[in-house]
């Protein structure tokens, strides 16, 4: 048996350990030959592959990044380096001609959604979720989510003893793009004051007034706020458009337009921390290990099994799999009715809105 790895979309904790798990389990349970596209789909576009050994793939679980490399903007559909041409009969054709008997693929929407459509012509593919957002559907959790809220839970805790010395407001901005999860998850384990989720988009006002009781009664607040957050008549805080991506946003920025928006409104100094890739770096933590190595080991059973075309996910706390159609295209945001949302209501935090 011979079977493809690759990572794409953003590098996520827990890269390696999935890359380890699916290789080791396969090398091991059916003497499968691995070999790993370098830096996603585009190593699948341009030719470049590298065999995979025992060797190449031990001592790296608790590594960060990716020991394949990975690239957000490659995409066999449309490729950047051709003027946006369909060059996915000329991956199918490569994929065939090395005789490949399955790909895992392991990625976030995007990666999944090119995953769906290369399924159709013909290649067999196991999805993996990954992303420090959480924000894929059809899986209570995508590994590297846990890393990303403890390092933004800490940067939570420590911003509350340098804001409560100085009586400031502390402005912490996450990552999570169309999604609240990691500031919600981070503002609940650190005792955030105010979290400003897109799902829920906030009223200035209301964050004054928060800011201006807490003044009197405790003299700092923590605002947790993700980057995709919004007020009620406004949009999203753009950074960046990065052209030739058929996913082209960068959001960033929406801290620092808060924090403007406070100035004059309240007594307390503001001061705005924008978290960024600290939260998608390094070691993942023990929790996205385990989570990691168990995906890609059940992705390893589905091949043995020869279930293609489904990516494999945790419900219910149970490893189980889904159709790549139902994850293509898709975006998990926070429901209104999150047991994380009542949490937050019954400790008092705002959600800078009225609900
Ligand atoms: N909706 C989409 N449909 C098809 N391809 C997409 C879509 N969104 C992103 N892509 C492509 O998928 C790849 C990875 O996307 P990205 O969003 O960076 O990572 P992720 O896989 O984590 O979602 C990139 O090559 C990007 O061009
Ligand atoms: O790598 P870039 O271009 O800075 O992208 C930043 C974005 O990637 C993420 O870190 C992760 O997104 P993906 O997992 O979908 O790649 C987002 O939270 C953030 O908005
Ligand atoms: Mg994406």
């Amino acid at each position: 048996m011979k079977i493809g790895v690759l990572t794409g979309g953003g590098d996520c904790p827990g890269l390696n350990a999935v890359i380890r798990a699916v290789a080791k389990s396969l090398m091991l349970h059916c003497d499968a030959e691995v070999i790993g596209f370098r830096e996603g789909f585009l190593g699948l576009i341009e030719r470049n592959a590298v065999s995979l050994s025992y060797k190449d793939v031990s001592g790296i679980l608790a590594q960060g990044g990716t020991i394949l490399g990975t690239h957000n903007r490659a995409n066999p559909l449309s490729y950047f380096g051709r003027d946006g041409a369909d060059v996915s009969d000329e991956v199918v054709a490569y994929y065939n001609e090395l005789g490949l008997d399955g790909l895992v693929v392991i990625g976030g929407d995007g990666t999944m959604s090119i995953s769906h459509e290369m399924e159709k012509k013909g290649m067999r593919i196991v999805g993996v979720p990954k992303t420090i957002d959480n924000d894929l559907m059809a899986t209570d959790r995508t590994f590297g989510f846990d890393t990303a809220v403890s390092i933004a839970t800490e940067a939570v805790d420590r911003l509350q003893t340098t804001g409560q010395s100085h009586r400031r407001v502390m402005i912490l901005e996450t990552m999570g793009r169309y999604a609240g999860w990691i500031a919600l998850e981070s503002a609940l384990a650190g005792g955030g004051d105010i979290v400003l989720i897109p799902e829920i988009p906030y009223d200035i006002d209301e964050i004054v007034r928060v800011c201006d009781e807490r003044e009197d009664r405790q003299s700092f607040t923590i605002i947790v706020v993700a980057e995709g957050a919004k007020p009620q008549s406004g949009k999203m805080t753009v950074r960046e458009t990065i052209d030739d991506s058929p996913d082209p946003i960068r959001l960033g920025g929406v801290g620092n337009v808060i924090q403007a928006q406070l100035k004059g409104r309240i007594d307390s100094e503001v001061r705005t921390t924008i978290l960024g890739h600290v939260q998608r770096g390094g070691t993942p933590t023990p929790a996205d290990r385990i989570l990691a190595t168990q995906y890609g080991a059940h992705a390893s059973e589905l091949i043995r099994r020869g279930e293609f075309g489904r990516m494999v996910a945790r419900q219910d706390g149970k490893l189980t799999s889904v159709p790549l159609s139902e994850v293509a295209n898709m975006v998990k945001t926070v429901p209104l009715d999150s047991p994380l949302i009542k949490a937050c209501h019954a400790v008092g935090m705002s959600f800078g809105a009225k609900l």
